[in-house]
């Protein structure tokens, strides 16, 4: 494939995640985009909560399906490794954009918050969510993440990519996911919660919850071993004031033990 063609997808692969990422904060705060979760095509309930089910599942089938070392060891002899991950991130925005063009409003209010320093504290909350799983992709690795990494070095004729290294600074000191934390806090935090909120807040949260412990951790252990078990014994998974004191946080007083402090346990 052609080294200029590569950059020149990742690129716009990078270009449309970065707009979609914009997008759905707009969407799911109900701000400055012409199509929210509370404003847009409207159905009888029963058909909306079919379409939306259907939308958030296609986005978790193709989003987590297409993660599998295994589907990606299949797609290797189809998709050039050099854009496996923009095609992925291009996939992933697609799914997206058809659940924010597709989505049925539920208009039906479970909360809502008229207190003015109230509604600015949810919005904060959000923001705060947002804040969090932005800045936290650059401390595992913002360009690799999402293909620009692996473009630029094929562009630069540099050897075979290396996996990204494991990270446990920063964020990852005190939660194991701290990006899905980010999510959750934005997904949540809202002063208006109407049902088909409430809908997609309950339905990710129940999507992270699963995705992270029985998908995710399940291939972070099989590619780095005890190194990921001893992480998982030392970080909390989500919620970080539940710091365990066992194995190498007692000996050392720090919650996060061998897991963060000590690089002899992480791969290179
Ligand atoms: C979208 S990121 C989300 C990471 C994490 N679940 C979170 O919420 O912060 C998913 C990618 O991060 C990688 N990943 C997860 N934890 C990691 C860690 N501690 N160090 C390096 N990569 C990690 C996974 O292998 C996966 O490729």
């Amino acid at each position: 494939m052609s080294r200029l063609l590569a950059l020149l997808y990742g690129a716009v692969a990078y270009a449309v995640f970065l707009l979609t990422f914009l997008y759905a904060i707009g969407f799911v705060s109900g701000l400055g985009v012409p199509r929210t979760i509370d404003d847009g095509l409207t159905d009888t309930p029963a058909v909306a909560l079919v379409i939306d089910l259907l939308l958030l599942g296609l986005f978790a089938v193709q989003h987590s399906g297409m993660a599998r070392p295994a589907f990606k060891r299949w797609w290797a002899g189809y998709v050039p490794a050099p854009i496996e991950r923009s095609t992925y991130v291009l996939a992933s925005s697609v799914a997206l954009i058809l659940l924010f063009w597709q989505w049925r409003t539920l208009p039906l209010v479970i909360w809502q918050v008229d207190n003015p320093p109230a509604r600015w504290a949810l919005y904060a909350l959000a923001a705060i969510g947002w804040l969090l799983v932005l800045t936290g992709t650059f401390v595992i690795n913002h360009f690799d993440l999402f293909g620009l990494r692996q473009v630029w070095s094929y562009a630069r004729r540099r050897g075979p990519e290396r996996d990204a290294p494991f990270v446990t600074r920063a964020y990852y000191r005190i939660v194991r996911h701290p990006l899905m934390l980010g999510f959750l806090i934005a997904f949540w935090s809202t002063p208006d919660m109407t049902a088909g909120h409430l809908l997609f807040a309950l339905m990710t949260t129940g999507y992270i919850l699963l995705a992270v412990r029985f998908l995710e951790e399940r291939d972070l252990i099989a590619q780095y071993g005890d190194t990921y078990r001893s992480y998982q014994r030392d970080v909390p998974m989500l919620l970080p004031w539940r710091f365990t004191r066992g194995q190498g946080g007692a000996s050392t007083g720090c919650p996060l033990g061998h897991a963060a402090g000590n690089s002899e346990h992480l791969p290179h």
